[in-house]
């Protein structure tokens, strides 16, 4: 896959920890990986364990009092280093398990016999009661999970998730899929994931961000020698984590810098379209107009003289501009309808870059022949969409839970299927282009972003950034990834500020002006 490292700084690229990989990657590479680094697995195992035990102390440097559950493989071996290392500094600890008569095999057996050795105790978890302990270590399930969590293993993930108590979670919490994030069907609700090697990618995306918690990486120093034999599959990436954008030629002057056409704002919703349009002048573009319906005009534009307002020639418009946004505030009925199509058919002949966002995206979705759509789309310089999972559900023809369920898959199946770049929104944005006769494979996932963004119009002023970026020259790619960082930074700093209740759209304004000025 390729991945595009030009985009990140100096110092960035060489950040493992921001290289997501699949469960069968770390599979399939991680022995010859710790071969290459000199490293037995049972050395690796040691150092997992001493990771999440430095983890632990770190975070919770006053416990003394831990549960270590455990289930039947390498994860529980991970869990058995960390006990010992626990007991050994003077905790009191106790491991739990499904059964103490088993043994358990290789490595995570000769983990499970230094712990009896060193005089641990272990119980069943028939006999497990939380009231002793100040924290729950969980070693149950890693990237070995198979299918549904068995029967009494989900009864044990309940029962931890219940307590009130801190919960660490060694390389995944128990019982969630690596690489979608999903509980299958239920699995601890972390505090803190200590992830080995390389970060999986359902922990960074989705659910799987809630449910891991803090995410604290330790490549176990095979990093290097694992990065040599993999594909990185989806590269994390945040603002502070780019390079930043180049300055302004100084005799630049308000053509150099892209016209921005935002055709949207249906009666009776000109919010949506004034937020894209002012975000895109807040973003750098140098000419912003609004195609939108008469009866909205005054609401689009009021207060806000810098953006151009057109009701009727839409041609004209289109003409006019460098690049396209469609879809804030457009509607679906026959004017919706008539815009959208009017805006496919000049694409045909004359292609620009095109952001299709919100209801452009739902009536896309009504659309049979999608091979038209992607002929359309993939000849373009650059054709951004930036469903939602609603919207996405409604572009693939699934339900929402079929996209939560594998937001990878989903928007890289928006990509194959309608031609552009697709960006998935939610925590943990998704940027993914499929592979196409001109475009290259990219996957990129934002840990940039809040909670607090989770409120109308926020996606409508992602829509505007994206076009300016877009007729500020950046190709498709670069400007979606940049656009959704900024984003998400914005929304952060207006967090750190004011907290993340009761952020607007708005808010992010002033802020996302300043991140891309490098302030
Ligand atoms: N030295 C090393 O190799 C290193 C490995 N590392 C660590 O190993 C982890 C991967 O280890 P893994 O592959 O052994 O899998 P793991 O996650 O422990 O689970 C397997 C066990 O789970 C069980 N099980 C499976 N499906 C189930 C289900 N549906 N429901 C219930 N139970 C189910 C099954 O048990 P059984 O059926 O045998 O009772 C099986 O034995 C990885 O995440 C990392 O932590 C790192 O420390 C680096 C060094
Ligand atoms: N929990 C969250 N974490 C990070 N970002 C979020 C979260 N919830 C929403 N966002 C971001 O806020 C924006 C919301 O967009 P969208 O749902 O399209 O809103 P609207 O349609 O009201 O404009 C997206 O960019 C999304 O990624
Ligand atoms: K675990």
């Amino acid at each position: 896959m390729m991945t595009l490292p030009n985009l990140l700084n100096e110092q960035a690229a060489e950040i493992l920890a921001y290289k997501a990989v699949s469960s069968e990657q770390v599979k399939k590479f991680e022995p010859q990986a710790a071969k290459n680094a000199d490293c037995s697995m049972f050395e690796l195992m040691t150092r997992a364990g001493e990771a999440g035990f430095e983890v632990l102390k770190t975070h919770w440097p006053k416990v003394t009092k831990i549960a270590v559950v455990t289930g039947n493989g390498n994860n529980a071996g991970d869990a058995y280093i960390l006990a010992r290392l626990a007991l050994q500094s003077g905790m009191q600890v106790c491991v739990f398990c499904e059964n103490i008569e088993r043994e358990l095999l290789a490595d995570a057996g000769l983990a499970q016999r230094e712990w009896v050795a060193a005089g641990g105790e272990s119980k069943n978890f028939s006999c497990i009661d939380f009231s002793d302990f100040e924290i729950i270590v969980d070693g149950i399930l890693g990237t070995g999970v198979e299918g549904e969590v068995k029967q009494s293993f989900q009864l044990l993930i309940e029962k931890i998730n219940q307590t009130a108590m801190p919960r660490l979670s060694l390389d995944l919490p128990s019982g969630m899929h690596a690489n979608t994030g999903i509980p299958m069907p239920i699995c601890v609700h972390a505090d803190i994931t200590v992830s080995f090697i390389a970060p999986k990618l359902g922990l960074l995306t989705g659910i799987g961000k809630e449910l891991c918690g803090r995410i604290e990486l330790t490549d176990l120093a095979i990093g290097k020698a694992f990065y040599q034999l993999v594909n990185v599959d989806s590269q994390v990436v945040n603002w502070s984590l780019l390079n930043p954008i180049k300055s302004r030629p100084v005799n630049g002057n308000k053509g150099s810098f892209g016209k921005v056409l935002c055709i949207g704002g249906n009666q009776g919703m000109p919010g949506a379209i004034r937020l894209s349009a002012e975000s895109a002048l807040r973003a750098g573009t140098g000419l912003v107009k609004v195609y939108c319906h008469q009866s909205s005009g005054l609401h689009v534009a009021s207060g806000r003289p810098e953006i151009m307002l057109q009701y009727q020639d839409l041609e004209a418009a289109l003409n006019w501009c460098t690049c396209v946004v469609i879809g804030p505030g457009l509607g679906q009925d026959q004017w919706a309808v008539q815009k959208l199509d009017h805006v496919l058919r000049y694409l045909t002949t004359d292609p620009k870059s095109l952001v299709v966002d919100a209801d452009a995206l739902n009536l896309l979705a009504d659309k049979k022949d999608k091979t038209n759509l992607y002929n359309i789309f993939s000849k373009l310089p650059a054709c951004i969409l930036t469903p939602h999972p609603g919207e996405a559900a409604r572009l693939l023809k699934v339900q929402i839970k079929d996209i939560e369920n594998n937001r990878y898959l989903a928007s890289e199946n928006i990509s194959k299927m309608y031609g552009g770049t697709c960006v998935l929104k939610g925590a943990g944005t998704l940027i993914q282009t499929a592979e196409t006769q001109n475009k290259n494979q990219c996957s990129w996932v934002c840990n940039g972003g809040n909670p607090g963004m989770a409120t109308a119009g926020m996606g409508d002023l992602l829509t505007g950034i994206i076009s300016a970026f877009l007729a500020q020259g950046m190709p498709e790619q670069q400007a979606a990834i940049y656009a959704v960082c900024a984003h998400a930074e914005a929304g952060d700093r207006v967090a750190r500020q004011y907290g993340q209740r009761g952020m607007i759209a708005s808010d992010l304004l002033t802020p996302l002006r300043a991140i891309i000025n490098g302030l």
